[in-house]
């Protein structure tokens, strides 16, 4: 199948910017059982916490490129609207996940404390699938329900593939963390849409401040440059480099409670947006995410094989809920959310 990508018609990602060396690792290996591929996709979730996805020459991963090509065309048309047709769809922080979040009110994390450029349709999963009463979208969501539905059910499905991976890597039952992302359980499980203005005269602006995602493992798909990683290299420790988009792949994350599932051992990555390099700096920016997060009543703490691995390997995605407490994935996630206004 060829699956028509739009990263031929925009501007290219200029050659002389460093680029975050991430692992590329090739779907239709892990699905044929290559141990070695299945050992550098653990190995990348040790150290950078993010690996490029080839999804090329497998009928799931083509129909995930497909998608998200689709969910970018309809993208253009949702967010095409003036601020108060968009309002009326907005996200409340700290009560719902889902919905619309307009620019500037993510936490401002950066140094400089510029606030956030990029605004969002968050569409949850289970509002999609009848898991939960859904909550009103704009038409061009509702409208296009079958093309939410076939996205977030294979989406979810990649999710479950690589989480299983992990945990066979890890030497833990292969359900270790899928039985914690059930799919027909309520959760913040999410298809988001991004959208960020092209910024020509501020070159500075931040499209989202430096964050950790904070479900299990997220599946993202952008076109433009602009999403950038701290380096893990000893010579340019924390310096921000760009993750260069590529073509047929997708960007894959882990997030906070993959952190807290294995004490640690695995990594969720500090990441930011930044308006895009080069020429691409003259065209908006969009992005398409699907957020795989632990259920609901999912209790946020260590897998028994994990208990007593120590503190010091934790990296990014430090939260700790207050006083100490052990929390359900449905308030952990509410509470993160509280706290990073997303
Ligand atoms: O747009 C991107 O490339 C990254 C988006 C992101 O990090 C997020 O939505 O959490
Ligand atoms: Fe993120």
């Amino acid at each position: 199948m060829i699956v028509k990508n739009s990263l031929g018609s925009l501007p290219p990602f200029p050659s002389d910017v460093p680029t975050a060396p991430i692992a590329s690792v090739t779907l239709s290996k892990i699905l044929n059982g290559d141990e070695a591929e299945a050992a550098s996709a653990v190995e990348a979730c040790r150290t950078h916490g993010f690996f490029y996805l080839d999804l090329s020459s497998t009928p799931l991963g083509e129909d995930l490129l497909a998608e998200s090509e689709d969910l970018l065309q309809l993208s253009y048309k949702a967010f095409d609207h003036p601020s108060e047709e968009k309002d009326p769809y907005e996200l409340i922080k700290g009560v719902s996940l889902f919905g619309y979040k307009k620019p500037g009110t993510v936490k401002k994390t950066d140094p400089n404390l510029r606030p956030d450029t990029t605004e969002f349709f968050n569409v949850s999963k289970d509002h999609m699938h009848g898991v939960e009463p859904t909550r009103d979208y704009p038409s061009e969501i509702t409208d296009n329900k079958p093309l939410f539905q076939a996205f977030t059910k294979n989406a979810h499905q990649l999710g479950m593939i690589l989480l299983g991976t992990l945990a066979k890597q890890l030497g833990l039952p292969p359900s270790e963390f899928t039985e914690k992302n059930i799919f027909t359980k309520p959760s913040g499980d999410h298809c988001r849409l991004t959208h960020k203005f092209a910024h020509v005269s501020d070159k500075d602006a931040i499209g989202l401040p430096s964050h950790t995602d904070f479900g299990s493992i997220t599946i993202l798909f952008n076109w433009l440059g602009g999403l950038q990683i701290q380096s893990r290299n000893p010579e340019t420790l924390g310096q921000w480099e760009y993750v260069k988009p590529m073509e047929g792949h997708a960007i894959i994350n882990l997030g906070d409670a993959m952190v807290t599932f294995t004490n640690g051992l695995l990594k969720s990555a500090k990441h930011r947006v930044v308006p895009a390099p080069g020429e691409q700096v003259n065209v908006d920016r969009y992005s398409i995410v699907y957020f795989v997060r632990p259920h609901n009543e999912v209790i946020m703490e260590p897998c028994e094989k994990f208990k007593d691995l120590k503190d010091d390997l934790k990296v990014a995605g430090k939260f700790e809920p207050e006083g100490g407490k052990i929390l359900t994935a449905g308030d952990w996630m509410v509470q993160r959310a509280k706290q990073m206004g997303s």
